[in-house]
């Protein structure tokens, strides 16, 4: 008797799925407005937030329609603006796999406009340490997404607090695994010119990388962090923006631990993917502020991929990421993803740094 592989429905729908609105988020960054609602803002948001939400969460709704979701945005800007819902909604039902089938398996459209905006709210649990509860960002790194970088469309399914499955969709990444680690994406964002990949993993199962191609139903390719023994020739990545991440302390430690090579900087969770498939080392990110609390839906599914890459993944406290506080990572600070074999010492070296010793 053969036995499925454990969660490879829900890893097959959570690829599917991450596909089909990657290929939205590509219509809006190919568009040189890219759809922006909220320029000034800290935290900007775009059409394709909403849009990619609600087609993910249609998908999940269809085929989990029991399970929780925790996922970044809320319609309720969209509802007091009907125009900017309207638009959202032309993105939403012209955006579709080519495959019929791998359409027919997410469960087809979104019925309708109204449909759409209830959808996009069925991300609004509390998340927490019981059930099955999906975590989404539908557009991570969005400052680099508006700045022509890296983003990510990020999906993970937590269970009882711990992660089963992750997720990750970089359209602006090289497939090529070998690709060295660079965060510049030249003039060619696109699959036809080898750009694109979707980085997943099962608990138990490793970590593997493959085409975002659409509605590919293929496996996947194994990834592993690479193996260091010097920590000199390491590199590291960290956000692009300051105000996520502490900048000088980084440099800091990097020459604490003789790494020469300049930091690369990165947005989204392209920097969890990048290092689980050994394009990078270490990924460090040191809180800029006492107040701010990480969220769930930015880290829960780069933790699951780097750890089954042969990483390890704690705060800078040496815990492990707990998602399952609610939707935010109330009780971690900071976040230090390095290969098994050297993590000790890095965050050896963030503590004393950081004056956490
Ligand atoms: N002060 C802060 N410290 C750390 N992360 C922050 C932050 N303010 C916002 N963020 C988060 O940083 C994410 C981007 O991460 P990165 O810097 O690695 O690209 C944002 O996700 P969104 O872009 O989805 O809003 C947002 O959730
Ligand atoms: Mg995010």
């Amino acid at each position: 008797m053969s036995t499925a592989a454990p969660y490879s429905r829900e890893l097959q729908i959570a690829q599917l799925a991450v596909q089909r609105a990657a290929i939205l988020t590509k219509r809006v960054f190919h568009d040189s407005a890219k759809g922006t609602v909220s320029k000034s803002d800290a935290s900007p948001v775009t059409i394709g937030d909403f849009g990619a939400q609600a087609l993910i969460i249609s998908a999940l709704k269809h085929n989990f329609p029991q399970d929780q979701i925790v996922a970044e945005e809320e319609a309720a800007a969209l509802r007091s603006d009907g125009a900017l819902s309207s638009q959202i909604w032309d993105l939403v039902k012209s955006t579709s796999l080519e495959s019929s089938e791998a359409e027919g398996l997410l469960g087809g459209s979104v019925p309708d406009e109204s449909a759409m905006l209830d959808l996009i709210d069925l991300g609004n649990s509390a998340g927490g340490r019981s059930g099955r509860v999906w975590t989404l960002d539908p557009i991570d790194g969005t400052k680099g997404f508006l700045r022509g970088g890296q983003y990510a469309v990020c999906l993970a399914l937590l269970e009882d607090g711990d992660v089963k499955v992750g997720v990750i969709g970089c359209p602006n990444l090289p497939v090529d695994d070998s690709a060295p680690l660079t965060a510049d994406i030249g003039s060619n964002a696109t699959d036809a010119t080898g750009r694109g990949v979707l980085f997943s993993a099962v608990k138990g199962e490793g970590a593997t990388s493959r085409p975002l191609t659409v509605g590919d139903l293929a496996d996947g390719k194994k990834i592993s962090m690479k193996p260091i023994t010097d920590l000199a020739s390491a590199s590291f990545c960290e956000s692009v923006e300051a105000g996520h991440s502490n900048q000088s302390e980084s440099a800091q430690i990097a020459q604490k631990l003789g790494i020469t090579n300049p930091s690369v900087r990165m947005d989204s969770q392209a920097k969890y993917g990048s290092i689980a498939r050994g394009a990078g080392d270490i990924y460090l990110r040191l809180p800029t502020s006492k107040s701010y609390q990480e969220k769930i839906w930015d880290h829960a599914g780069g933790d699951l991929i780097v750890r089954e890459a042969g990483g390890e993944v704690t705060d800078t406290k040496g815990n492990r990421l707990d998602f399952g506080v609610g939707r935010t990572l109330a009780s971690n600070s900071g976040v230090i993803a390095a290969p098994k074999a050297v993590h000790a010492k890095v965050l050896d070296v963030v503590q004393e740094v950081l004056g956490l010793k």
